[in-house]
């Protein structure tokens, strides 16, 4: 059989606006592996409030950066992450954890450590990768086959998240979520941007099924140019 050329797909953008659920099916669909960068965020986050971490404090967080053990599982149907060894998929999804993600993700040791283990992730996925989240394009994987910035109105993040946290109202969902793109963007370190050369497609007006779609076909664009 022909051997395909890994493809290396990054994906940015902010919150909601359909980073996990757009990777996630693209990478089915052209059997790649999968990579939510945001949930190690999320997990070396959660580790630092179960062992007491001053979170107000970057340079505890400094300190404690080397000590948990992150293992990210890439198949895309099914993603796991853990934690020394436990299943953190669902504790890393708490409004504690969201609170605290912006604060933990800006401290550069955080964001060496989990930057070394992303380009690993990557480098071992042999039929290619699709890794999403803040920084991918820019600082990760500069080098990536494809760079997509995903945009959406506040409005519309808002309702989809508050979509998802049944009950969750909508206002102070949408407050939230752009206190944490401030935060994402106005850090020092590799902040949310978009990279020159990526594409930017905004999913206001977009079902998920469109979107998916178009990143499909600049997929398939940039195997059949390589
Ligand atoms: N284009 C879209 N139209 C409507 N809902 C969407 C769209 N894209 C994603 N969603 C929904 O919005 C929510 C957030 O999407 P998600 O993929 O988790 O975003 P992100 O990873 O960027 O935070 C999910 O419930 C998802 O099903
Ligand atoms: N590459 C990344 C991915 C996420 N982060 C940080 C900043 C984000 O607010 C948090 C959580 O990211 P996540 O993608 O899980 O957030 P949402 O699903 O969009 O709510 O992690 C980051 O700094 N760099």
């Amino acid at each position: 059989m022909e051997s395909v050329p890994a493809v290396i797909v990054a994906i940015d953008g902010p919150s909601g606006t359909g980073k996990s659920s757009t990777s996630k099916a693209v990478a089915a669909q052209l059997g790649l592996s999968y990579l939510d960068t945001g949930a190690q965020y999320r997990a070396i986050t959660w580790w630092m409030v179960t062992n007491g971490i001053d979170i107000d404090d970057p340079s505890a967080i400094a300190d404690a950066a080397g000590k948990p053990e992150i293992v990210s599982g890439t198949d895309p149907e099914r993603p796991t992450i853990t934690v020394d060894g436990t299943d953190v998929s669902a504790p890393i999804r708490t409004q504690e954890v969201t609170a605290r993600v912006s604060a933990v993700s800006a401290v550069p040791e955080v964001r060496t450590r989990i930057t070394e283990l992303q380009r690993s992730l990557a480098a071992a996925a042999e039929r290619g990768i699709v890794v999403e989240g803040r920084d991918i394009g820019t600082t990760v994987l500069p080098d990536a086959d494809l760079k997509i910035f995903l945009t959406a109105s506040p409005e519309a993040r808002a309702a989809r998240r508050s979509g998802e946290l049944k009950g969750a109202d909508v206002n102070a969902t949408r407050e939230a979520l752009i206190k944490r793109d401030a935060a994402d963007s106005g850090r020092k370190t590799s902040p949310l941007a978009k990279a020159d050369d990526a594409v930017e497609v905004d999913t206001t007006e977009l079902t998920l099924q469109q979107v998916i779609e178009c990143v499909v076909t600049l997929v398939e664009e940039k195997r059949a140019a390589k």
